[in-house]
């Protein structure tokens, strides 16, 4: 057992052995909060750390838990148990069409319509009736668990804690799969995820769904445990909150939303008792404290936390480094491949206008099997528009895209990607925080299947293998096999545009598209690339390559399209564009 490995295990022991110790009553009160508060931070963990959703609504979810499991064991004696699964329903429900309706939004729209539907889901439980209105509901239940009656806050701990830690499993779990690096991936934009094969808008959905029934199972719990629930615990000053507690332990770690919980919790206690102290009268002090720990924590600590202590860990801790396991797992499936010669792409008079601006003016080319070609032009000529609308980014004006034989204009990126056309962007796409080989992996995801629940429940181990597998093998290929285990955001550009294209390159592409690869790279690290990409025209890859650096090109590719002013100017071999009088005044500015 590795020292990670053994580090949980004592966590575990020592969590398993507090309601044993002879410590104070209060002690198990407040460790009982923390479990509760730090199952809905996990869920916030997944939502606005990792896929980058900001909510501010998650309370409303931890009180349609509450309230009804409360309703439906007071009102009809409904088993706690089966309170918890018809919550898990509504939640589950309700989730569904509130992300229907919010997750298509982007930028501070999401973050508000949150407090939105936060604020609706409050007077709704404020006012109904049959809910007990302001008063809410009493005498509900506690917990029995087989035939055990978690009558003492020390039975009921074992309940809480036990789902805190498995949670945390799961979640950890989670992020640690093929789902997870979908979900990881919304972070940085969607058009690198989609350029993958993922569809950004189901996995904000899923991310979404499983923070509100994280937050769901909180309120169910926090309901039989105070045996009374009123709409103050669920209002959107709790659901700030919640983000609060989140974001100073951690809002990108697991950990993070423990080290969180537990801050606030033991904080807000010894305020509530020193602050008075110290100023005499009931008022809420330690609010106007909270905000200037935030202040301090997002000035000095913008992490969180629990990355800090994570550090000094892993000071006394061996690297994390992903054991290489998958020497033996079988190889990905492959697509069946173009035969050399076939009609690959055709760009048919594609046209592209951005309000009274025609960046691509009818363009027309074709790229056959076996072949690199060239789109090459001055700054602002339309290269980049052109690949884009190639690759589904952008949609078209008019023209068609035919790819092996199929349109494929007006499909999505993702669709496309899952056809076989790969692309790599101008300006690194990747997750810094991820491994290269994580990243390179993530262009496997076409080729998997697993989802979140085979993740959770560690099913999906064999495919893991068979990715990293894959991964490992397009890395050698480009020669980055010795940089696996670095992390992708301490990478040059040089080594980060070509981990781009392994990561391409998993995904078994039948044609690779690159937008600049030699864009800002050194003299070295340009003949670096070119290697590679002799290399993969050697193996036969079909390639478009988009360029500005003209001599770059030349030595590459078997065909270049030249463009100017959104318009095709010339066709032709290396030597005839090199030769041509149009060309060198496209880039000179005069003719020579
Ligand atoms: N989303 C957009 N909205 C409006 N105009 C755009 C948009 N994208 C590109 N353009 C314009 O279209 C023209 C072509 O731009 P494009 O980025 O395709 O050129 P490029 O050849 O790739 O140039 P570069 O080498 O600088 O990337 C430019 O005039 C640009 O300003």
């Amino acid at each position: 057992m590795d020292k990670r490995r053994i580090s949980f295990a004592l966590l575990v022991l020592a969590v398993a052995a507090m309601p044993l110790a002879p410590v104070p009553e209060l002690w198990i009160t407040n460790l009982n909060y923390i479990g509760l508060y730090a199952i809905t931070c996990l869920g916030l963990v997944l939502l606005t750390g990792v896929a980058g959703l900001t909510s501010f609504g998650q309370a409303a979810f931890v009180g349609l838990g509450a309230y009804t499991s409360a309703y439906l064991s007071t009102a009809y004696g409904l088993s706690p148990w089966l309170g918890l699964l018809v919550a898990m329903v509504v939640t589950v429900s309700v989730a569904l069409v509130l992300a229907s309706i919010t997750l298509r939004m982007s930028g501070h729209y999401l973050p508000l319509a949150t407090m939105m539907w936060g604020l609706s889901l409050y007077y709704a439980m404020s006012n109904m009736d049959f809910l007990g209105k302001y008063d809410g509901i009493l005498n509900i239940p506690g917990l029995s668990l087989f035939g055990w009656r978690l009558g003492s806050g020390r039975s009921f701990y074992a309940l809480i804690w036990l789902i805190a830690l498995a949670a945390a499993v799961g979640v950890a779990r989670l992020l640690d799969s093929r789902a997870g690096r979908a979900i990881r991936a919304l972070n940085g934009g969607v058009t690198m995820a989609e350029a993958m094969g993922i569809s950004t808008y189901r996995y904000k959905v899923k991310a979404f769904v499983i923070a509100a029934m994280l937050a769901c199972t909180s309120g169910w719990l926090f309901a039989h445990y105070q045996r009374a629930v009123n709409p103050s615990s669920f209002s959107l000053s709790k659901g700030i909150d919640y983000l609060f507690m989140t974001v100073v332990g951690g809002v990108g770690s697991v950990w993070g939303a423990f080290s969180g919980a537990a801050l606030t919790k033991i904080l807000e206690d010894q305020l509530q008792v020193l602050l008075p102290r110290l100023f005499g009268g009931n008022g809420n002090y330690e609010l106007i404290v909270f905000g200037i720990i935030l202040v301090a924590i997002l000035k000095y600590a913008p992490l969180g936390l629990w990355p800090y202590a994570e550090r000094w860990l892993q000071r006394h801790l061996p690297p994390d480094r992903r054991h290489r396991d998958w020497g033996s797992a079988t190889a990905l499936e492959t697509r069946s491949k173009p035969t050399p010669g076939e009609l690959l792409l055709d760009v048919r008079s594609v046209r592209k206008q951005f309000g009274g601006l025609v960046a691509v003016n009818d363009v027309s080319f074709s790229i056959r099997a076996g072949e690199i070609i060239g789109l090459l032009g001055p700054n602002g000529a339309g290269k980049s528009t052109t690949f884009n609308l190639i690759t589904g980014v952008l949609p078209l004006s008019s023209g068609d895209v035919m790819f092996r034989g199929a349109k494929v204009s007006g499909q999505p990126s993702r669709e496309i990607a899952r056809r076989g056309m790969s692309r790599t962007f101008q300006h690194v796409k990747m997750l810094p925080e991820m491994t290269v080989l994580e990243n390179v992996a993530l262009g496997g995801y076409t080729r998997s299947h697993a989802g979140v629940m085979q993740a959770v429940l560690r099913l999906d181990r064999e495919e893991e293998r068979r990715l990293f597998l894959e991964a490992e093998r397009q890395l050698e290929r480009i020669g980055m096999k010795d940089q696996i285990h670095e992390l992708a955001g301490n990478l040059a550009l040089g080594p980060a545009r070509l981990m781009e294209i392994a990561r391409a390159l998993c995904t078994d592409p039948a044609l690779l598209l690159l937008d600049e690869p030699a864009a800002g790279l050194r003299h070295k690290e340009k003949q670096a690339l070119g290697q590679v990409l002799r290399q993969l025209k050697a193996e036969g890859m079909s390639i478009l390559l988009v360029e500005h650096d003209m001599e770059f090109v030349m030595s590459l590719t078997d065909r270049i399209v030249v463009m100017e002013f959104g318009t095709k100017l010339i066709e032709g071999t290396p030597a005839e564009v090199q030769a041509s009088p149009a060309v060198r005044a496209a880039y000179l500015g005069t003719e020579h």
